[in-house]
């Protein structure tokens, strides 16, 4: 994982490099490299660069008006793809320009060296966006503030107190039953659908049943309890939660492009506070009923697991307060990426049977007779890996992610901003640019990976195709403020996918239809993926 830059101990710049060198650093011509990068924008003091007048300010940016963009979003239909905005505008102004939502001005970054300038500079205590919807939200009903909507400081102990249990691999690595479990579970559910089917082998909406999956999964490692979402029916609170979070989500994205002091008397207000209202309540739930388990045991002097949440509860770094609006925030970031992720990988694999049955060679190489994987297993399935990073390279599932440099003015390319300059990361138009990524919309596992393959050897790529430009690929996102699940997340898309290619050749429904994807705030497939699950072993049983 790259880590960020710290602006900690800033030297004036005149004590460490000339104006030449400034320029050089953040000039078109000459791209540092990563390292470059990072010392210099360690280094240097920015507001006594900007003094020298070499560079050039907001204004000088291009960029659409207010009225063109409401015009390409509204009467051009980008408003539900967004993502392909980043494309169009990249052609029409070049790799950075500005742009205006709502009340936000935003400088838009599209290369992977200008993403590297920024997150360079994105200090001690990193911001995403002021996520002042869900802070005014959450002051309104007396709740923490969490992760997304506390001040710097705050979120940083935050994260202090959440990383170790998510972030170390040991930790994690305990996880691995659970997920396995759960897995099974998925496994037993796709049979049941199956077989219910008209021809015995299609599952539809294959989204929504990884999205149960998700939600158990994480459930079931957060609040170390299983809920049942695999079975045939659904608890009444996950389905509140699943339609809270597509209601949250999808006017996130609408409120901000009105002015704040208009948010209280809109409709779609009350509605994003009742979505809210609705994953708060169903998450509280699910904690009181883990803290009454605890306590019965700890009365019948039995031990507690000493699980993730069992965790929590008892560090005294978090209030109860803390703990359930940032477990809301885990379950709602952990649920909707992953399972989406499984769904564009097997949309894909079910497309390309030259991949998937590379895949499923590797898979029943390491593990044969169907074996369960064992996260050891996983360090030797380079292609596994290699499909899940090309799934999320067509289809980050955070397009466009931000920053809000609070700490420090920054300069970009040559451009100087002043500090709490919002930045909109254009990671979806770096994904697809064919400058970057060579074949950029095809589906290409191999251009990740170090070994040789029977694609590479007929020449199409080599083992130097894995090398990426720094900052191209950052699905996570990166350094101190990056994705708290990534570890799990991993785990999660590993185990999944390899025991649905021990088990399954999985075919489309109807391979004719192309399925695009569309922006709500997550990128999500536009339209059902309906696949057919055909056993390997006709034999088999799950
Ligand atoms: C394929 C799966 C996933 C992807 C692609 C993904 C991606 C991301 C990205 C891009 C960010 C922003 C990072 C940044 O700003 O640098 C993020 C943040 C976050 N993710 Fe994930 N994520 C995934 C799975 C998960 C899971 C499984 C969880 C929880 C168990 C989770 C919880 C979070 C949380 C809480 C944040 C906010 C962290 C903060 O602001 O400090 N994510 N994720």
């Amino acid at each position: 994982m790259l880590s960020t830059g710290r602006l900690g101990h800033t030297l004036r710049v005149s004590e460490l490099c000339t104006r030449t060198l400034l320029v050089a650093a953040v000039g078109v011509e000459l791209r540092p490299s990563a390292s470059q990068v990072k010392f210099v924008w360690r280094s240097l003091n920015v507001s006594a660069a900007a003094e020298t007048n070499s560079l050039k300010g907001i204004d000088d940016l291009p960029g659409p008006s207010i009225s063109n963009d409401l015009y390409m979003l509204l009467f051009k239909g980008y408003l539900n793809k967004i993502h392909l905005l980043q494309s169009v505008y990249k052609n029409l102004y070049g790799p950075i320009w500005r742009s205006k939502v709502g009340s936000y001005m935003m400088i838009n970054v599209a290369s992977p060296a200008l993403i590297a300038q920024v997150l360079q500079q994105e200090g001690r205590y990193p911001v995403r966006f002021e996520m002042k919807h869900w802070r005014d939200y959450r002051e309104m009903r007396g709740q923490a503030l969490g992760l997304h909507a506390s001040d710097a400081t705050d979120w940083h102990q935050l994260r202090r107190t959440l990383n170790p249990g998510l972030l170390k691999q040991k930790e994690v690595a305990a996880f691995a039953p659970t997920v396995h479990q759960v897995v099974g579970d998925l496994l037993k559910r796709i049979e049941f659908l199956r077989s219910c089917s008209q021809d015995q082998a299609t599952v539809s909406n294959i989204a929504s049943e990884l999205y149960k999956f998700g939600f158990e999964a994480t459930s079931a490692i957060l609040f170390e309890t299983r809920l049942g979402c695999l079975e045939q029916n659904i608890p009444k609170d996950t389905m509140r939660f699943i339609t809270a979070v597509n209601d949250m989500l999808t006017l996130s994205q609408l409120i901000v492009l009105f002015p704040r002091w208009s948010w209280s008397v809109l409709p779609i207000w009350k509605r994003f506070v009742k979505a809210w209202d609705d994953l708060y309540d169903v998450a509280e739930k699910l904690i009181d009923r883990r803290v009454a388990e605890i306590v019965n045991q700890v009365q019948r002097g039995e031990p507690t697991e000493s699980m993730y949440l069992t965790k929590l509860l008892s560090s005294d770094q978090m209030s109860r307060a803390d703990v359930n609006v940032t477990v809301t925030e885990l379950l709602l970031g952990g649920v909707d990426t992953t399972s989406n992720t499984l769904t564009w990988a097997l949309y894909h694999l079910s497309r390309d049977h030259r991949v998937q049955n590379q895949l499923y060679m590797e898979v029943s190489s390491v593990c044969p007779d169907r074996q369960v994987p064992a996260t050891d297993d996983l360090s030797k399935m380079p292609y596994l890996k290699a499909v899940i990073k090309e799934t999320l390279r067509l289809y980050p599932v955070v397009p466009g992610n931000a920053r809000l440099i609070t700490e420090n003015d920054v300069i970009v390319d040559k451009y100087w901003f002043p500090k709490k300059t919002l930045f909109h990361l254009c990671h979806y138009a770096i994904s697809h640019d064919e400058t970057v990524f060579t074949d950029a919309e095809s589906f290409v596992p191999e251009r990740w990976l170090r070994t040789k393959t029977p694609l590479m050897a007929a020449g199409t790529y080599g083992p130097d195709s894995c090398k990426h430009q720094p900052y191209s690929f950052i699905p996570f996102g990166v350094g101190l403020r990056g994705c708290v699940g990534k570890r799990l997340a991993e785990m999660e898309l590993y185990f999944t996918l390899s025991r649905l290619m021990q088990l399954y050749t999985v075919i489309p429904e109807d391979a004719t239809t192309t399925i695009n994807p569309i922006t709500r705030t997550l990128l999500v497939p536009e339209e059902p993926v309906n696949l057919r699950f055909q056993l390997r072993d006709p034999g088999a049983s799950v």
